[in-house]
């Protein structure tokens, strides 16, 4: 989930500082109280009563460990169309905050290390850490300190990490296909170095059911719940993990960390999650995932989509030929700008290309008379002189590739565009079929566009300037009209 997460100097006496991020610092583990003591009582009925058994039980603990009180939290968990999510018990004003986590109650790399397994995860990476530490847990079941919270994460989502071979037949030739597989291979690579280097060395440590699936479950929950904090600091925070996203949210700054009260005594840090609009009672408070996110990224997350709000992408990936006899200054180019022998752009329906992608199309297709812009005394130039046209036959190279790698990804899909309108239109999808065809849909209507518009561009390749009039003007040797002077202008910088 992306939160964007401030952190705002506390007025109050700091008992841990911010970010102290070693284990001799860690704030105490959450009290072990069993939530059917009769503490919390008061609090817990506030939750709907149609909420289901561990819903009840989660929030009993959270308002055991001093989270929740119905005087302070203006929200409860309830079952929404997203699943569960959270609904103001009051009116609750914009920029208000609905709840305030402690940092013992944080799952990050500060847990796994406060945990049995600690000792081993030292060089893992954080998410990583987090995956193995969330796994064994789970499997730990009810002995799992962890369990009350554990009990009202989903088995799976509609995330497309988790779709059935089937169901991922269903988005052949999308970019969504390729980033989900790509994901399932990275995560399947980490399990197999964790299940060689910590499992299995220390098996009376873990759960003989640990298998790749639930390893595969717990970063499917990091991927769709947890955050990036400052610093890159994942972190899941149980109960603020509820909170649904809407398109209707426009905003991104929905939380803000300080220290303040966290329980009876005590004094923490506090992810404190705010509402960005005013919400009245009864409706449930939603939070925006991710502006920048597209489609791809939503499926591929959290398992939706969105329609109608620009997010329809498309991926079109390019190389340097091997057999090109430029092969390697356009590498190096290419290298010092940031690219490589192959590039993927992402293109979004309502954005303007990314210019870098008209950058590294020129600079592969550069060709006889053009090649003189890779020489040497011109490298520190000519990614810049790449921004506009080149030469009239580069510019045409540049639509046929774009052109025809449109067509080759259009080629690729098992439907057509009349037909997924088609499927759409008569309604009745399973939830998930549905998003495969809306994006399926939103990149072959894309991929349309941009094969169009080369189209077009080729048709008035004769109107565009090109380097060498640019080059000409610049050093006055021709006027704006095109009129040629013997003379350079004296003023002229010579630039690319
Ligand atoms: C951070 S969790 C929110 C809590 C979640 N609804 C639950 O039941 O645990 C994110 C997940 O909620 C669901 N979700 C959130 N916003 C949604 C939306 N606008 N449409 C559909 N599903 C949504 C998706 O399953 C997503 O992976």
């Amino acid at each position: 989930m992306s939160f964007s997460c401030a952190v705002v100097p506390s007025t109050s006496p700091c008992k841990f500082p911010l970010f102290s991020i070693s284990t001799a610092s860690q704030p105490k583990p959450f009290s072990q109280i069993h939530p059917s003591s009769a503490s919390a009582s008061e609090s817990a009925s506030v939750v709907p009563p149609s909420v289901p058994q561990p819903v009840q039980a989660f929030w009993k603990w959270m308002s055991e460990e001093g989270v929740v009180s119905p005087y302070t939290c203006p929200v409860v968990p309830a079952v929404v169309p997203e699943g569960l999510g959270l609904v103001a018990t009051r009116d609750v004003d914009k920029d208000e905050f609905l709840l305030k986590v402690p940092r013992r109650l944080w799952v990050n790399t500060d847990t796994v290390a406060a945990s049995d397994i600690g000792s081993l995860c030292g060089g893992l990476k954080s998410w990583v850490a987090v995956c193995l530490f969330l796994a064994r847990e789970k499997e730990m079941g009810s002995s799992s300190p962890w369990r009350f919270y554990l009990d009202v994460l989903p088995e799976r989502t509609n995330a497309t990490i988790f779709w059935s071979e089937e169901e991922l037949s269903e988005i052949k030739g999308t970019s969504l296909l390729r980033m989900t597989m790509e994901m399932k291979e990275h995560v399947e690579d980490e399990f197999r170095k964790v299940d060689e280097a910590i499992i299995t060395p220390n098996g009376h440590l873990f759960p003989s059911s640990l298998t790749f699936e639930r390893f595969l479950w717990a970063f499917g929950m990091i991927r769709s719940r947890a955050f990036s904090r400052l610093g890159d600091q994942l972190a899941i925070i149980p109960l603020v993990d509820l909170i649904n996203h809407s398109s209707k949210i426009t905003k991104e700054d929905n939380a803000v960390e300080m220290n303040g009260p966290a329980g009876l005594f005590s004094w923490d840090l506090l992810f404190c999650l705010k509402s960005t609009i005013p919400v009245k009672e009864g409706e449930q408070v939603f939070i925006q995932y991710g502006l920048k996110k597209s489609n791809a990224d939503l499926a591929l997350h959290y398992g939706f989509v969105e329609l109608g709000t620009g997010r329809d992408s498309c991926n079109l990936t390019f190389g340097i030929r091997e057999s090109d006899p430029f092969n390697a200054d356009k590498l190096q180019i290419a290298v010092a700008n940031g690219s490589s022998e192959t590039a993927d752009f992402e293109i979004f329906i309502d954005r303007p290309l990314p210019q870098e992608m008209l950058q590294y199309l020129r600079l592969i297709s550069l060709d006889g008379l053009d090649a003189f812009l890779l020489e040497p005394a011109l490298r520190n130039s000519v990614w810049k002189a790449l921004k506009s046209p080149v030469s009239r036959s580069n510019e045409d190279i540049v639509c046929r590739m774009v052109r025809d790698a449109c067509r080759s990804a259009l080629s690729g899909y098992p439907t057509t565009i009349e037909q997924d309108e088609s499927l759409i239109r008569k309604g009745n999808l399973d939830y998930k079929l549905e998003i495969a065809a809306w994006v399926r849909l939103g990149e072959k209507k894309l991929l349309k566009r941009i094969e169009r518009e080369f189209e077009e561009r080729e048709l008035t390749l004769d109107e565009f300037e090109y380097y060498t009039e640019r080059r000409f003007k610049e050093l006055g040797l021709v006027g704006d009209e095109g009129e040629v002077n013997c003379q350079p202008n004296k003023d002229s910088v010579p630039s690319m």
